[in-house]
């Protein structure tokens, strides 16, 4: 086995994309780019953070998995994948806790399951309107039941995830860099 895929997840706000870009930066570790119906907020791009579709062209793709969350689809194809893997043994996708679960289902060895964590609810909140997001996005999504259950980490995952705290940056990276090590150690 030569490949490995690290799931980044755990509740909006938490820092997945921000470990992501990170990865990607000082690793080249490639993300799966994933497919969604959510506009794009006014940072992203499509192709680079999301194929943004409507719900017509969404269904038109084939998914390894597909969820909807906050009210949008959000899904994630094995074209995706072979595609971050030819560029790297190591590539990365941004998921919800339930794309998660299926990823440890279909994939087993080959996923590194993350899950960041923020205790506090109210730094969310703060991380969010600082990130530029709406008032009233950001409370449609803290009431969403998806938003609430991927504040803790599922049963599913509990004996193979990765809890990473991600209350400060400092905190998160030195976590990051030491997950990888050992990761890049278990490829040579
Ligand atoms: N299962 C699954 N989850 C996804 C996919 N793409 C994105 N997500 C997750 O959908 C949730 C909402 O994403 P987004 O609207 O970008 O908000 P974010 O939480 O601020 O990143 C996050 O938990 C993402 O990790 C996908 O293809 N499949
Ligand atoms: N470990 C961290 N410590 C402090 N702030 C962070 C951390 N990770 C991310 N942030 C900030 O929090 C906001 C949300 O991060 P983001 O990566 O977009 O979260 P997610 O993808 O999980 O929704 C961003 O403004 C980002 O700069």
């Amino acid at each position: 086995m030569t490949n490995r895929l690290i799931v980044i997840t755990g509740a909006t706000g938490t820092g997945k994309t921000t470990v992501s870009d990170y990865l990607k930066e000082k690793y080249k570790i490639v993300p799966v780019i994933t497919h969604t119906t959510r506009p794009p907020r006014f940072n992203e791009e499509n192709g680079v953070d999301y194929y943004f579709e409507n719900d017509q062209s969404f269904e038109d793709n084939h998914y390894l998995e597909r969820v909807k969350y906050s009210n949008y689809q959000y899904g994630s194809s094995y074209e995706g994948l072979r595609k971050a893997w030819k560029v790297n043994p190591i590539a990365s996708i941004v998921l919800d806790t339930q794309g998660a679960i299926t990823y440890a289902e279909k994939l087993t060895n080959e996923v590194e399951i993350w899950f960041l964590k923020v205790s506090d609810e109210r730094v969310l909140r703060e991380r969010l309107i600082h990130r530029g997001d709406k008032i009233e996005s950001i409370d449609r999504r803290m009431q969403s039941s998806e938003y609430r259950r991927d504040l803790v980490l599922p049963e599913q995952l509990q004996q193979t995830a990765q809890v990473i705290p991600s209350e400060s940056w400092s905190q998160t990276k030195k976590q990051v860099d030491l997950l990888v090590g050992k990761l890049q150690e278990q490829l040579v």
